[in-house]
């Protein structure tokens, strides 16, 4: 198999469908687990090998774990056995640094950490990627060209991964927060509300576009819609009374805090296994010397 995908859930799904719908990995060529019966149900409508044993997954020539991150201990634990040292693993769990990962498989694998988003599914999404020094300019090459499927892809120095992980991976949830608030309002000015989600949504898109297109500045894009004595500026005043901008940067700041949060602990966790590890190779080193002796 060419891509395994242990967890083929919210963020999993997204990239396989992304994936396949580029043609660039072959349905045939792809396997992916879930832990329940349903979920897999689920997952063999992409129409691709399901399996529920992460073992069967991970003999893949590339393997993409997308489980939640308290679960990695665990299902690294049971690939690891099978997991070659010719094997790519990309992990895109939040919060999880990729020394942290080489602790979980307790040996050298190479492994390439991204963090992409959900429109993944739709083919827009945005995948921040770092890779260890196993990963060949080739390897890391292909894990480009397969995110490049999903959108837009950028390589960033791991200590950027927490800022991406807020201003692209979490993002779309306040979007969509941001869509859903637009659509009761254009509700209460009156419009249905299956078509207040369309123009809401359409708008946000189109400004997104405007952004990544004309190369301006969105401050400079704001002041082209906001005429004098006009509207918009009114709609402003309100935003800008409630702390809409501080709102949005307090929020993205809690949500980067959480996953530098996580990534302490997870590498204090791999602090402790390596500590274990040492502690019971002295032991063993002892009994040897005890024994021969
Ligand atoms: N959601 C997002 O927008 C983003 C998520 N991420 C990262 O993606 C990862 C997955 O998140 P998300 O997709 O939201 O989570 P989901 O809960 O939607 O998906 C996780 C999947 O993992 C499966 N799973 C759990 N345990 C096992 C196991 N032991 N063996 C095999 N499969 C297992 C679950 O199966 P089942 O359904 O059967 O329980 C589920 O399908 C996380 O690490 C997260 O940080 C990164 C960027 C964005
Ligand atoms: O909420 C989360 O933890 C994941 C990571 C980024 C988006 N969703």
């Amino acid at each position: 198999m060419k891509l395994g995908v242990i967890g083929a859930g919210n963020m999993g799904r997204a990239i396989i469908s992304g994936i396949l719908s580029s043609g660039l990995v072959n349905k045939n060529d792809v396997i992916a687990s879930n832990a329940t019966e349903a979920s897999r149900n689920e997952t063999v409508k992409l129409g691709i090998a399901v399996s529920g044993d992460n073992a069967d997954v991970a003999r893949a020539e590339n393997l993409l774990i997308a489980v939640k991150p308290a679960r990695l201990s665990q299902v690294i634990g049971e690939i690891a056995p099978v997991v070659k040292p010719s094997t790519l693993v990309i992990s895109v769990a939040a919060g999880t640094p990729i020394a942290a990962l080489e602790e979980l498989f307790g040996r050298q694998v190479q492994i390439v950490r991204a963090m992409p988003n959900t429109p993944a599914l739709v083919r827009e999404g945005m995948t921040a990627l770092c890779a260890n020094s196993l990963v060949s300019e080739e390897s890391f090459a292909w894990v480009q060209a397969l995110f490049a499927t999903c959108g837009r892809v950028e390589v960033v120095p791991e200590p950027l991964m927490d800022a991406v992980g807020t201003v692209s991976g979490a993002s779309p949830a306040w979007v969509y927060m941001l869509i859903e608030a637009m659509a009761d309002g254009a509700v209460r000015d009156g419009m249905p509300r299956a078509q207040a989600y369309k123009f809401a949504a359409q708008s946000v898109l189109g400004a997104a576009k405007m952004v990544l297109e004309t190369g301006l500045h969105p401050g400079a894009l704001k002041d082209q819609v906001t005429s004098p004595a006009g509207t918009t500026i009114e709609a402003l005043k309100v935003l800008e009374q409630r702390g809409f901008r501080g709102a949005v940067i307090e929020a993205m700041g809690a949500c980067t805090e959480k996953s530098r949060r996580m990534a302490a602990a997870a590498s204090a966790a791999g602090c402790q296994k390596k500590a274990g590890a040492q502690e019971d190779s002295g032991r063993l080193s002892s009994l040897l010397k005890a024994l021969k002796g």
